[in-house]
């Protein structure tokens, strides 16, 4: 799949939308990708997890277990796993922090790969990553469907996404008055989490 294709899939989806969005890290911008519109539907879920799967294979060879965090990480992390032949479990907040719940356990030499949604800042994917070095296993590395940092996440481990865009995100007191004059939205679920 190519970068439009893959964008293809989430504007024919409905989860390109636009207007004045409040972001998970509290930035504002001007473009949301609600990825739970893809999610929705399991064929299109399959074709951009198939290929993320072949990134992933190709940047860090075979893959005993996917981590993803929850919630937006937990459908494409498991469908990436099926097309990597690995285990999917994922981290959820306790008490505000990623942490693997439910027994899931990672074993002692499992090769590991977080998988997320988005990476915006990059916040999201460094918590599940800290989370995640508790525990046993190598960490490979990282995967996201969409990277809209325009590569300037750093998560300290490589990672590879399907598509990368530069969207405009900003501190809420420098917003471009066409953006300030929207009512914000905020779609995102962090802070249910933490409540
Ligand atoms: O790179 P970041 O700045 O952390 O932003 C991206 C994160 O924001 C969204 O999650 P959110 O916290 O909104 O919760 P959700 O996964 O429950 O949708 C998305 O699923 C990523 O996890
Ligand atoms: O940064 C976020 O919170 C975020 C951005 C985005 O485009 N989609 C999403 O689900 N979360
Ligand atoms: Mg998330």
């Amino acid at each position: 799949m190519t970068q439009n294709d893959v964008l293809e899939e989430f504007r024919s989806a409905g989860a390109l939308l636009e207007g004045h969005f409040v972001l998970s890290s509290g930035l504002h911008s001007p473009v949301f990708l609600q990825k739970m519109f893809v999610f929705q539907d399991p064929a299109r879920t399959e074709r951009v997890c198939r290929a993320l799967a072949q990134k992933i294979t190709e940047a860090f060879g075979t893959v005993d277990y996917v981590v993803s965090p929850a919630v937006g990480g937990i459908v494409p992390g498991y469908e990436t796993a099926r097309h990597l032949g690995a285990k999917a479990i994922f981290v959820e907040r306790e008490n505000g922090v990623f942490a693997l719940r439910r027994g899931f356990t990672i074993p002692e030499g499992a090769r590991v790969v977080m998988v997320e949604d988005i990476v915006t800042t990059g916040l999201s994917s460094r918590e599940c990553l800290t989370s995640l070095r508790e525990h046993p296993g190598t960490i490979l590395g990282a995967a996201c469907l969409i990277d809209r940092s325009g590569g300037k996440a750093d998560l300290g481990v490589p990672l590879v996404s399907l598509v990368q865009l530069d969207i405009p995100a900003y501190a809420p007191d420098q917003l471009p008055p066409d953006l300030a004059a929207l009512p914000a939205v905020k779609p995102g679920s962090r802070d249910l989490k933490s409540k």
